[in-house]
This record gives C-alpha cells, sequence and structure tokens, in this order.
C-alpha cells in the first residue's frame, strides 16, 4: 500500500518509537468503511508530519476494517473533495500519541471525550442524515503537556447488527429498517409499540456521573451505554432500575456531581416526567410532571436548562409526530411536525416540590440546544423571573434538512446556513401569562450562526456571562468558526480557519480559576483537505495556544465531557 493517511495509522504500530512519514504527493489511498477497505486517489498533506508511537505506555492499535465495501466511483469521487466532517471514520479505533504545536497548560491533565455520529454506511447503503451515523467516540488525553489521542466505535446492537447484516436493523433518527414482507411489516409495528425497533445507538453526548461512570446518550432510553473512558471500550448497558419506563428522553440531562436530571416526553398524553437520578443509583425518580399546553403532542425535548431553584421545560411547536414515526420513509421534518398554531411555551417546575410555578406562552421557536439559564432578583432579593438562554434558528425548521449529508457535502460556496442567534428567554413569575423572546446580543457579532455550545460548568444554573459556541463566517452551510460570546458586553470573538468545521468549543476552567473565562477550550477541526487536528484556545483572550494534527481527518461529532486525571 502506498503512504498514505491510512498509513500513518499503521505505521505507528511499528516497533520504532517515532515514525516519520513525508507526505506530498497524490497516492493510491485505501479508505475503510466498516464495510472494508475500498481504493481512491486521494490528495494529502503537503508536509512532514511526525507521529510519535509511545506504545510504551499508550499501545497504538491495529484498525479494524469490518465489512467488505462496495462504493461506486460517484460516491468515491465524492470523498475527495469533502470533509472528513461529513465522511465516515477510515478504521474502528486507533490511539497514538500526537505532535503538539504550542504549549499545552501544564494544569490540563484528564480526558476530553467526544460522541458523535462517526459511521454513515453500510455497505452499498449511505445514511442520509447527520444524526443516523453510528457513534464515533473521541478521546483527548492531557498529561503533562502531552496529548494522546484515541478513537474506538461503540457497540451498540445497532451498530453490531448492522456490521453482521449489512443492513440497517433498527429505527435511527431517520432511516427506518426495510421490512422482507408483509408479514414482517406487521411485526415491526408492533416492535415499534414496544420499542423493541427503536435504535441504541448512543451518538449524540458522553456524560460523567456523580460515581464517575461515563456514560454514552441519544434520546431513546435504551441507547444510555457505559464506556471505559481509557480504553473507549463499550462495557455495557446503562440500565435504569426503576419502573417509569418511557421510550425517548432528552438528549442532554443536566449532570452534576450529585445528581442526573432529564426529561422524559410523554407521547401518548402529551407531556413531560421530570425525573431526577441520585449519583450511585440507576433509579430515577419523579419530580413532577408538565402537562402540555398546546397539541396535538409533546414538543421535541433535545435538551433544557435549570437554574439553581427551578427546572425550565421547553414545549417547542417543532413536536413529536406519530404518523412521522411509523412512515419507512423520512419526511422533512423527521420524526416531527411544526405547528405553529399550537404556540409555543416554557414551564417553569420547582426543583423540590416538582410544582409548576409558571407556564408562560412564548414566541415561536426551534432549538436544539439550551446554553444556560438563572433567576433574576429585585432589589429585595426576591426572584422576580427567570433568563434561559438557547440557541435559537429563528423559528425556522428547515435547519434539519441543512443536516442531510448530501447538504452538508456539497458546499458550493452559496451561503445555504439559516441565520440563527441567542434566543434569551425572559420569563416572568409574576404570574404574567407571556414570556418574552430576543437576541441576547446582535446575531452580526457571530456572523449569524449559532450552535453547539458550551459554559463554564460552574456556572450551570447561575448568572454568567460567556458562552462559547459555533458561529458562521458566510458564505457557508455549516457553522465554521468559534465564538466566544460576551453577554454583558453584547460582543463575540471569534476564530475561524478557512475551508475548515470545528467541532463544538468545550470550555475546561483552570484548577483554582476564579474568573468565569479563565481556562482552555478545546474542539477538533475538520479540514477541508480532509485532513484536522485538536485545537486548544486560550479561554480569556480566544487565541490559539496549541494544535495537534491527527493521523487523519476525524467524523464531524457532537458533545462531550472532561473527565479530569483523578
Ligand atoms: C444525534 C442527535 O442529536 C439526535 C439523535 C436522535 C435520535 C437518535 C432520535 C431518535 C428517535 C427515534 C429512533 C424514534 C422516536 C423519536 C426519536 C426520539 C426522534
Ligand atoms: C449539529 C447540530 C445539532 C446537534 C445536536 O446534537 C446543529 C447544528 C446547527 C447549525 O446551525
Ligand atoms: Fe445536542
Amino acid at each position: 500500500m502506498a503512504s498514505s493517511a491510512f498509513s500513518v495509522a499503521r505505521s505507528c504500530n511499528s516497533p520504532s518509537n517515532v515514525t516519520k512519514i513525508r507526505f506530498g504527493h497524490h497516492v493510491k489511498d485505501e479508505y475503510y468503511s466498516i464495510f472494508g477497505k475500498v481504493n481512491f486517489s486521494s490528495k494529502i498533506c503537503k508536509r512532514n508530519l511526525i507521529l510519535t508511537n509511545v506504545a510504551s505506555k499508550v499501545p497504538a492499535l491495529a484498525p479494524t476494517p469490518i465489512v467488505p465495501p462496495k462504493m461506486d466511483q460517484e460516491t468515491v469521487d465524492e470523498f475527495e473533495s469533502k470533509l472528513a466532517a461529513w465522511t465516515s471514520i477510515r478504521q474502528e479505533r486507533w490511539e497514538g500519541e500526537l505532535d503538539v504545536q504550542g504549549q499545552i497548560p501544564l494544569w490540563l491533565n484528564g480526558t476530553y471525550l467526544r460522541n458523535g455520529p462517526g459511521l454513515w454506511h453500510l455497505g452499498e447503503y449511505n445514511f442520509r442524515h447527520l444524526f443516523d451515523g453510528y457513534a464515533t467516540l473521541v478521546r483527548l488525553t492531557f498529561e503533562n503537556g502531552r496529548l494522546v489521542m484515541g478513537h474506538r466505535q461503540i457497540e451498540s446492537d445497532a451498530y453490531m447488527a448492522a456490521k453482521k447484516n449489512k443492513k440497517v436493523c433498527y429505527r435511527e433518527f431517520s432511516e427506518v429498517p426495510k421490512p422482507d414482507n408483509f408479514l414482517s411489516y406487521i411485526g415491526d409495528m408492533a416492535k415499534l409499540f414496544s420499542g423493541a425497533s427503536l435504535t441504541d445507538n448512543p451518538n449524540t453526548g458522553v456524560v460523567k456521573l456523580g460515581d464517575g461512570r461515563v456514560v454514552c446518550l441519544t434520546e431513546t432510553i435504551k441507547g444510555s451505554t457505559i464506556i471505559n473512558p481509557n480504553t473507549l471500550e463499550t462495557l455495557g448497558k446503562f440500565e435504569f432500575s426503576d419502573t417509569l419506563g418511557g421510550l425517548i428522553h432528552s438528549a442532554h440531562p443536566i449532570v452534576t456531581d450529585d445528581e442526573f436530571i432529564t426529561l422524559v416526553p410523554d407521547l401518548i398524553k402529551a407531556g413531560y416526567l421530570v425525573v431526577r437520578m441520585e449519583a450511585g443509583s440507576n433509579e430515577r425518580k419523579v419530580i413532577g410532571r408538565v402537562e402540555c399546553r398546546g397539541g396535538p403532542s409533546a414538543g421535541w425535548v433535545h435538551s433544557f436548562p435549570v437554574t439553581q431553584h427551578y427546572i425550565i421545560v421547553p414545549e417547542m411547536p417543532l413536536r413529536y409526530c406519530a404518523q412521522n414515526l411509523l412512515k419507512a420513509e423520512p419526511t422533512p421534518l423527521y420524526k416531527f411536525q411544526w405547528h405553529p398554531q399550537s404556540k409555543g411555551f416554557i414551564h417553569v417546575m420547582c426543583k423540590s416540590s416538582g410544582k409548576i410555578v409558571t407556564s408562560v406562552e412564548v414566541p415561536l421557536f426551534v432549538t436544539f440546544h439550551f446554553i444556560n439559564a438563572y433567576e433574576e432578583k429585585d432589589e429585595d432579593g426576591r426572584i422576580i423571573s427567570v433568563i434561559a438562554d438557547c440557541c435559537e434558528h429563528n423559528a425556522d425548521t428547515t435547519i434539519l434538512d441543512k443536516l442531510r449529508l448530501q447538504n452538508l457535502r456539497k458546499f458550493s460556496g452559496q451561503d445555504v446556513l439559516p441565520d440563527a442567534r441567542v434566543g434569551r428567554f425572559v420569563i416572568p413569575l409574576d404570574g404574567s401569562p407571556y414570556g418574552r423572546l430576543e437576541a441576547a446580543l446582535k446575531a452580526d457579532e457571530h456572523g449569524r450562526g449559532m450552535d453547539m455550545c458550551s459554559i463554564n460548568p460552574s456556572y450551570l444554573g447561575k448568572k454568567y456571562r460567556y458562552a462559547y459556541a459555533c458561529g458562521a463566517r458566510r458564505p457557508c452551510n455549516f457553522p465554521n468558526t468559534l465564538t466566544k460570546i460576551d453577554l454583558v458586553e453584547k460582543k463575540a470573538k471569534n476564530w475561524h480557519d478557512e475551508g475548515s468545521v470545528p467541532s463544538e468549543p468545550f470550555f475546561v476552567a483552570r484548577p483554582g480559576a476564579t474568573q468565569e473565562d479563565d481556562g482552555v477550550v478545546i474542539s477538533m477541526i475538520s479540514e477541508k483537505n480532509g485532513e484536522g487536528y485538536a485545537l486548544l484556545l486560550d479561554g480569556q483572550t480566544f487565541e490559539e495556544i496549541a494544535r495537534a494534527k491527527f493521523p487523519y481527518g476525524l467524523p464531524y461529532g457532537l458533545h462531550g465531557c472532561w473527565v479530569p486525571k483523578n
């Protein structure tokens, strides 16, 4: 095999301590999908890359190509011009030390884990939506200024069955297994209602529970999967020990050292159970229940925020749709339907009593991600309102369609990313029936792109000043900047690398820090030439402090967590 990005990974298994590979020409490359290898011509990096093999500390792992490939020339050509972000991961797993340019702060000791849908191929069949891909977990382990990267596929039942049968076997975000005949169609319907056919592909996020267990998540409850943060090995299902049932939950629980809070939508009698699980336990207990005020079904709840005393339950007019759930082919809004006439609402529940403190009608909104929320007090210290911030897509549902892989892969220079903003809900607690929704700062500050946010976790539920997210440098078809939002000055600092796609900026505070933005921001970048690197920005200046090239570009990832060195 010719020298290639792939061979870099393999070279790391060589017994020598340092593998130096010269790039700079077109080579015949081998692409490994989960279905095995395919040859295609690839243009790769015009510079030297030194990868240190730290076999003595972290053994680099052999690639594990799995099932024979089938790719027509058109698909192969498409890969050539595409960012690794929207391209399936090359192999099942890899790990090794990266060469660092710049300085990783010596206080940064621990592992950043990032999860996401990294594999979108099944033999000849290509998934169509970003959210369908089989989960790829990536780790960046920082230790004394050094950095080790590893990635590994999560061995969900859905992934293992797809690998074995070379077809979709479970209901994913948009794709549904094709019934072999009418009898199996009837059986599939029964399995849908029991939840047996829903995917357990945990491709959305990863959280560290208060008791140290690390769990990968998606919106199906059965997807909750325990992994080993050091080896990325799939350890087994996280089973809730209670009898609350439910098929789906929010993809983004609120997780602290003490508890795990989430929302369980009721798809029959429109509402949400608000549940809490203590650290160390597997038992969810009900805090309370919210009845939806709009109809005909519960609003999609990908995430929700909390304040110190309240749980904020959004009822988005983009609602789960039973008919769309049953359809074999994806609809324009997938499993959801837009119901502007049903209005949007925000419900505020008291965390300790489960009572609804207020429930207000708000302007129509579309959001995946809440950023944070906090309580506003008057001069006497009485709570008068709740502020809840989110990445808001101007009540435009077309963003879901923009996340189809076909749209992500074809950027022709046209500015097609719909506008988004930091949507700020102001929810009065004086019994007024309406809440406000406004932009927290001018959206031009961040190029009118806004998603994939994080904050300093110590400010969860508290008045905060800074948010980190992906914004836009236009024209673009996907958020392509890292942006630091200052909610007090109403300004943004933007980082951009032309043609690249950065993943969610993740803030890690410096131990002992007293300022909110004292720390670093971690992101993984997909470059337009198919390569990629880990990036570290200073939390305060938002300037680059270090980067480390990956052996090959990684697929786009969604959400992550920080596991400090114990
Ligand atoms: C990756 C991401 O952000 C969201 C993933 C969402 C998924 C996998 C949702 C799956 C679902 C089903 C399989 C059936 C029920 C509805 C719904 C929760 C959308
Ligand atoms: C990638 C994404 C949502 C991910 C959910 O977990 C949203 C991107 C929005 C672009 O503006
Ligand atoms: Fe998300």
